[in-house]
């Protein structure tokens, strides 16, 4: 794997590195070691997936309060995202800072989430899949959000929102 550092601390945008041969490839998407060389959390006794039917799916901007607090690996295995992040860490050179990533199938690209960030993306084409590692158990009582168009942020997502859940409406402003 080829790890690049972003302009957010931390965040770590991952490569695969495809042993290719006549049959096609293969490639690690997770490795102890590799993560533990880069620093990155290496315990993952979540994973998770999400589908979502419909082009211009917003879901987010999630996170776990302390201690339930998650470093993620994020990876679309079908269709396209465009992945947004945010550093809600007041203790960063970056906070407040938010970047976009996208992630599809073809590329095949991951995003490592540190703890302290909020996460969400919205979906570029019909029938997405994002899987994920999570480092932290859910804990819903510690769920956070912050809401897709907080002004704090003015993300700018490119495809008008067709679904969004209540839950993900209702988050107040960000402080
Ligand atoms: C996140 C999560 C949800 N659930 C349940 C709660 C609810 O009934 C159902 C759907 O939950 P949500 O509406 O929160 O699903 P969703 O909006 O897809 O939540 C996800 O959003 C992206 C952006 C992330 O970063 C993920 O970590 C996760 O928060 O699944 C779990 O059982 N375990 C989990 O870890």
């Amino acid at each position: 794997m080829e790890f690049h550092l972003t302009k957010l601390r931390d965040v770590h945008l991952i490569q695969l590195e495809p042993a290719r041969d006549d049959r096609g490839f293969f490639a690690r998407t997770f490795c102890v070691e590799e993560f533990a060389a880069h620093g990155l959390e290496t315990n993952f006794p979540q994973h998770s997936i999400s589908f979502s039917a419909r082009k211009g799916t917003l879901r987010g901007m999630h996170y776990q309060l302390e201690p339930h607090s998650e470093a993620k690996l994020v990876r679309c295995t079908q269709g396209v995202i465009l992945d947004v992040i945010i550093d809600i860490r007041p203790d960063s050179p970056t906070y407040r800072c938010w970047q976009e990533f996208e992630l599809s199938s073809a590329n095949r690209r991951q995003l490592y989430i540190p703890k302290g960030f909020a996460h969400g993306f919205q979906t570029l084409s019909d029938d997405v899949e994002v899987n994920y590692l999570i480092s932290t158990p859910y804990a819903p009582q510690l769920a956070r959000g912050i809401r897709y168009d907080d002004p704090a942020f003015g993300i700018s997502w490119p495809q008008p929102v067709t679904q969004v859940s209540e839950k993900d409406l209702r988050w107040p402003d960000f402080p």
